[in-house]
This record gives C-alpha cells, sequence and structure tokens, in this order.
C-alpha cells in the first residue's frame, strides 16, 4: 500500500519555481505553438522577449499588466506556502514598474488526501501577503487533482512610457540585485528535513519580502531596466537581460550576497538538482565559472530580489533612493559591449 504523504513537500519533486520547465523546452514549446506571434499593437509587452510579465495599452496614460504563476509546496506549512506562491507572483508586476491592483488564485489540492482545511490555510497565507502588497484577492479558479498546487494571477496598472523591461540595459549599466541568492538551498534543505529552524526563518524572510521597491523605481527613468531572479537561477535572469539589450554582463562573483549561513548546505552538496539544469542550459553562455560557484549563479529562486540596470552616472541617487526605502541593495557587476560570452564572472 502506498504510505501517505504527511509533508506538503512530498507532493512536489521540483519545488517552488525549482519546478519550472527548463528554457530550452519552453522556448521549444513555444515556438512549436506560434507563441511568439503576436500582432496586437497596443500589446506593448507579451512573450518574445521572456520579460515578467505582459502589458496591454488601454489609453494614452494606462496600461494593464498581467502575469500568472503557480508551483507545487516550497515548504511544509500550508500558510506558509501561500505566502511565498504569492510574493512570488506579484513580483512580476513589481518587476515591470508598476503597481498591483488585485489578484486571482489558481488552487489544485488532491482533496481526497489532503485535507481541505488545509488548502484553507494556503489562501489564508496568499491574502495575507496581498494584504501588504496592497490588494484584495479577488477569486480565482479551484480543481481536485493529484498535486497540490498554488499560485497568483495579478494585475496591475502602470503608465506605458514608465514600463521597465528586462532589455534596456544600456553599456556601462550597474547590475543591482535586492535580495541574497540561496533560496534554493534552503528550500532543499527544508525538503531533505536537514534544515535548522533559524535558516527557515531566514528563508521565510527572504522569499516572503515583497519586490514593491520595483514599484517605486517605475517611476524613475534612470533605472534602464529591471527583472526579478527565480527559476532559471541569477545566471539564466542575467542572460535574458544581457541577451535583450545585445550586451554582456560582468559579474564580480564575490560581491554576489548568499544568505547568510548557507555555504555550509551547499558544502553537504545540499542543493537542488534544477541547479546543474540550469547550469547546463546556461554554461556556452558563461566564461570564469569555477567549481561549485555555479551554485550561486544557478540556484533557482522563488520569490528572488530584483536585478536592476542603472547607469554609473545615478548610482549615488540610486544607493540614497535605497536607503530611504530601508531596501538593501548590493552591487554585482556591469553591463559592458563586446564581450565574447553573454556572462563573464571575474
Ligand atoms: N504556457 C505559456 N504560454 C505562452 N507564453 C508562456 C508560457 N509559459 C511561459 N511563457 C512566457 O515565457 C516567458 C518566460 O516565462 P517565465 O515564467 O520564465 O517568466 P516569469 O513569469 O518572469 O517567471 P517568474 O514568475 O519565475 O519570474 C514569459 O514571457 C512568459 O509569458
Ligand atoms: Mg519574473
Amino acid at each position: 500500500m502506498e504510505t501517505p504523504k504527511t509533508r506538503l513537500t512530498e507532493w512536489s519533486e521540483g519545488s517552488g519555481c525549482g519546478c519550472k520547465i527548463a528554457p530550452a523546452i519552453l522556448d521549444q514549446i513555444l515556438s512549436a505553438s506560434g507563441s511568439f506571434f503576436q500582432s496586437d499593437p497596443n500589446l506593448l509587452v507579451g512573450n518574445s522577449h521572456k520579460d515578467d510579465a505582459a502589458v496591454y495599452q488601454v489609453s494614452e496614460d494606462l496600461a494593464v499588466i498581467n502575469t500568472v504563476d503557480f508551483f507545487t509546496p516550497i515548504v511544509d506549512d500550508p500558510f506558509d506556502f501561500g505566502r511565498i506562491s504569492a510574493a512570488n507572483a506579484i513580483s512580476d508586476v513589481y518587476a515591470m514598474g508598476g503597481k498591483p491592483i488585485f489578484a486571482n488564485a489558481i488552487l489544485s489540492w488532491p482533496v481526497e488526501k489532503i485535507a481541505p482545511e488545509l488548502a484553507a490555510k494556503v489562501l489564508e497565507g496568499a491574502k495575507s501577503i496581498c494584504k501588504e502588497a496592497g490588494i484584495e484577492l479577488a477569486g480565482g479558479h479551484s480543481i481536485a487533482a493529484k498535486d497540490p498546487i498554488f499560485g497568483l494571477s495579478v494585475n496591475g496598472v502602470i503608465h506605458p512610457r514608465k514600463i521597465k523591461t528586462n532589455q534596456g540595459a544600456k553599456s556601462g549599466d550597474l547590475i543591482f540585485l535586492t535580495k541574497p541568492i540561496g533560496i534554493g538551498v534552503l528550500a532543499t534543505a527544508l525538503k531533505r528535513q536537514k534544515i535548522e529552524e533559524k535558516d527557515y526563518f531566514k528563508l521565510l524572510d527572504t522569499a516572503c519580502k515583497l519586490n514593491s521597491i520595483g514599484g517605486v523605481l517605475g517611476n524613475h527613468e534612470e533605472v534602464h531596466a529591471m527583472t526579478d531572479v527565480t527559476g532559471f537561477g541569477l545566471l539564466g535572469h542575467l542572460i535574458e537581460m544581457a541577451e535583450g539589450a545585445s550586451l554582456s554582463a560582468e559579474i564580480e562573483l564575490d560581491k554576489v550576497p548568499l544568505i547568510e549561513g548557507i555555504q555550509e548546505y551547499i558544502n553537504q552538496f545540499i542543493f537542488p538538482d534544477n541547479t546543474y539544469r540550469n547550469w547546463n542550459a546556461f554554461n556556452t553562455k558563461t566564461k570564469g565559472v569555477k567549481g561549485m560557484d555555479l551554485v550561486k549563479l544557478c540556484d533557482p529562486q522563488t520569490s528572488g530580489g530584483l536585478l536592476i540596470a542603472i547607469s554609473p552616472e545615478n548610482q549615488n541617487w540610486f544607493l540614497d533612493t535605497m536607503k530611504v526605502e530601508n531596501q538593501p541593495v548590493w552591487e554585482i557587476g556591469k553591463f559592458v559591449t563586446g564581450g565574447d560570452f553573454v556572462v563573464e564572472v571575474i
């Protein structure tokens, strides 16, 4: 007889954004289906540049942002699963520079095997994060299925001229990151029941922190490009930014922040299998990565930080603004022209 699964993470193979379809396979699916062919001129941002959300212009000074994100449990506690999933979904609106306005929930639940009360906790967690973001959870759609899955479709608004795509970086721009890396490592430690309690709280604090700074930065033309770091890891999302702007990125690996204490897990080879999947997808575009550095670069993040491109002349303004907003940032490198590789680690 099948042993009952008692922990939510036992229901997921690749948890959180780690269960995203690999970039090459996604490309294959989207190209074969003709999904990249979009002709509506009001669709200001579609999926051709793998941006964070779709943006549709409805009037001269108003565009609507829409994004959808869902995944299998990344943590065992249903309330926390709902919180992380919601923060992750809302992040794509912030990454476009926008302001979220309301969300709908996507819920799949094996109602015969996991108590519906736990699904209610997932929704409660999501609602608490929506409240923090100043939006309502307006509705949703729920199915009974084999795997527990939760996510949100989030709507936002933005002035059409304020949109921050992932392709606007300019040569010489400095690259900033707003959250330390390591959510994938900690989620794997949790799944393998190796995580220390204090580190579970670090996982929660990092993943549940809203990327609302993105909505603030939408108002500033000094910010040339923005995206959030999720399932494809720092390297994958950096490559999207660099390729989108026909530039290369030089990254100073020592400056890339790690969540405090996670090196010990990495030393014990506790990290997601999809770290290697990301590395296999991106290594031909990358130079200078040694040994286990790839974990730092390819750890799949769920609700990771924002990557932001700013010209060096605006660095002081940017750092002052971040201080006022109480937003930690790390400068990790710069965009350059003429590199032989898309990303060079120095
Ligand atoms: N099933 C699909 N149909 C059409 N386009 C898709 C589909 N799945 C993904 N895409 C598009 O592929 C691109 C990359 O998607 P991806 O989910 O990686 O972006 P994302 O929403 O920024 O991710 P994350 O939520 O992890 O930040 C986006 O432009 C997205 O719209
Ligand atoms: Mg994104």
